[in-house]
């Protein structure tokens, strides 16, 4: 076709180049979507993990509230509805895939399927921004796994990448910054100005969020890379609140969804008991924010509009709850500019050192703490027991 054109028709502006990548992979935690698989999902969460049976009775509850569907599924298809539309109006043309690490479509059969479509070269998306073991070293995990098996099976391996760190990225801040405004705007208005906010995410084991991020940034008793990103989020979302509205919200961190057994600390204190606390001090109202998820799956539904909503009704508290940023635009616009970031680092690092045409890509973030690292280094948020992990300084995988 176009070879045989005499003048091929130049493209008014230069097509996005994701070069040298030819799929993203969107991935994520997985749920079930139906009664018959909350337990068997439960059972692939918890493989191995060490979760008490009484926890996970607990936890099957709070899915069969909800007709044992997790919203989490149908939120990863309309941020891949999302990132495909942008990718393909800004011209770039890279195929998005999806899978998880706990149900289907699981990763595995994504990787058999994109191996088959002829990908060879893979970048991935978390549905988690921030640093930690089950955010993003399980993740690297489950990658390897997934590759070990492609390998066994005699596939092709492709080489696998994965995105750098997006907490900080404005497209993931802009958003969460207009649902707390939304958030405030829910409250009845004669205790709009004396709320606080309180910022929510996942607890995690203290031993676990120490050793988060980087090995220099590991420091018992510090929080790690964990805490010190979701706190520069926070920080961030309530001084743009205090512009936008003029009035000075005062603001926490805590947690939410800790599970695990009681004499082990975890990330502290805890949304309800926050809540309590606010509430005794003489505070009118509270809005949550969960910066710590990408969508509002069964841990926001479950653990903040249910149970800490039931907890300040019963303390009298009026309280709202900022949405996460899910399918946003301004999100799916980021994944793209992020995408663009690392194919052209990639093609960089790949040049050679008279090329004129790569250039450093510009790494856009905002807060205190910059771009996040686009590989993780060896010792990054390590999991208790070693296990192969891809993507990484230390991927036995190329
Ligand atoms: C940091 C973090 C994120 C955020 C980053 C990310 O998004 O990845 C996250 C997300 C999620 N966690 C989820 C569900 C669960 N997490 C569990 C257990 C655990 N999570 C942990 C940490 C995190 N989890 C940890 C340290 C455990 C203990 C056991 C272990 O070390 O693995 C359990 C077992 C039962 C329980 O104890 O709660 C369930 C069912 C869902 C799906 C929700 C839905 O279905 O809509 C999502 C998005
Ligand atoms: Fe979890």
């Amino acid at each position: 076709m176009s070879a045989q054109h005499p003048n091929p028709p130049v493209p008014a502006a230069p097509a996005a180049d994701g070069a040298p990548y030819d799929a993203l992979l969107l991935l994520s935690f997985g749920g079930p979507e139906g009664p018959d698989e909350v337990v068997p999902f439960l059972e692939n969460v918890t493989r191995g993990r060490g979760i008490p049976r009484e926890r996970l009775k607990e936890v099957g509850r709070h899915y069969f509230l909800f007709g044992g569907v997790s919203p989490i599924n149908e939120q990863n298809r309309a941020l891949l509805r999302a990132l495909r539309e942008d990718f393909a109006a800004h011209g770039l043309d890279l195929p998005v895939y999806w899978g998880n690490r706990n149900w289907a479509p699981y990763l595995t059969d994504t990787l058999r399927e994109l191996v088959a479509d002829g990908r060879r070269r893979v970048l991935t998306l978390a549905t988690s921004a921030y640093a930690s073991y089950s955010g993003c070293r399980q993740y690297r995990e489950n990658l390897a796994d997934a590759l070990a098996t492609l390998e066994r099976e005699g596939l092709p391996l492709p080489r696998v990448d994965k995105l750098r760190h997006y907490f900080n990225h404005p497209g993931f801040v802009g958003p969460m910054v207009d649902a707390t405004l939304a958030a405030l705007a829910e409250l009845p208005e004669e205790v709009r100005a004396g709320a606080h906010l309180a910022f929510t995410t996942h607890s995690i084991p203290t031993a676990s969020a120490d050793t988060s991020g980087p090995p220099q940034a590991h420091t018992e008793g510090s929080g790690g890379a964990y805490v010190a990103q979701h706190l520069d989020v926070a920080r961030l979302i309530a001084e743009a609140v205090r512009e936008e509205t003029g009035t000075d919200h005062p603001w926490r961190l805590v947690y939410q969804s800790r599970s695990g057994a009681p004499h082990i600390p975890w990330l502290e204190p805890d949304i309800c008991d926050h809540l309590e606390a606010l509430h005794g001090e003489g505070v009118p109202a509270a809005v949550m924010v969960p910066i710590g998820f990408v969508s509002d799956h069964m841990e926001v539904k479950y653990d903040l509009d249910t149970e800490a909503t039931a907890k300040a009704e019963e303390l009298g508290l009026p309280v709202s709850r900022a949405a996460t940023v899910g399918a946003d635009p301004r999100f799916a616009a980021a994944v793209r500019d992020l995408v663009l970031e690392r194919a052209a680092a990639e093609r960089l690092a790949a040049a050679p050192p008279s090329a004129s045409h790569a250039r450093a890509p510009e790494r856009c973030a905002l807060g205190t703490l910059g771009a996040s690292h686009d590989v993780c280094p060896v010792g990054c948020c390590p999991a208790r027991a070693p296990r192969p992990a891809a993507a990484g300084t230390d991927s036995p995988y190329a």
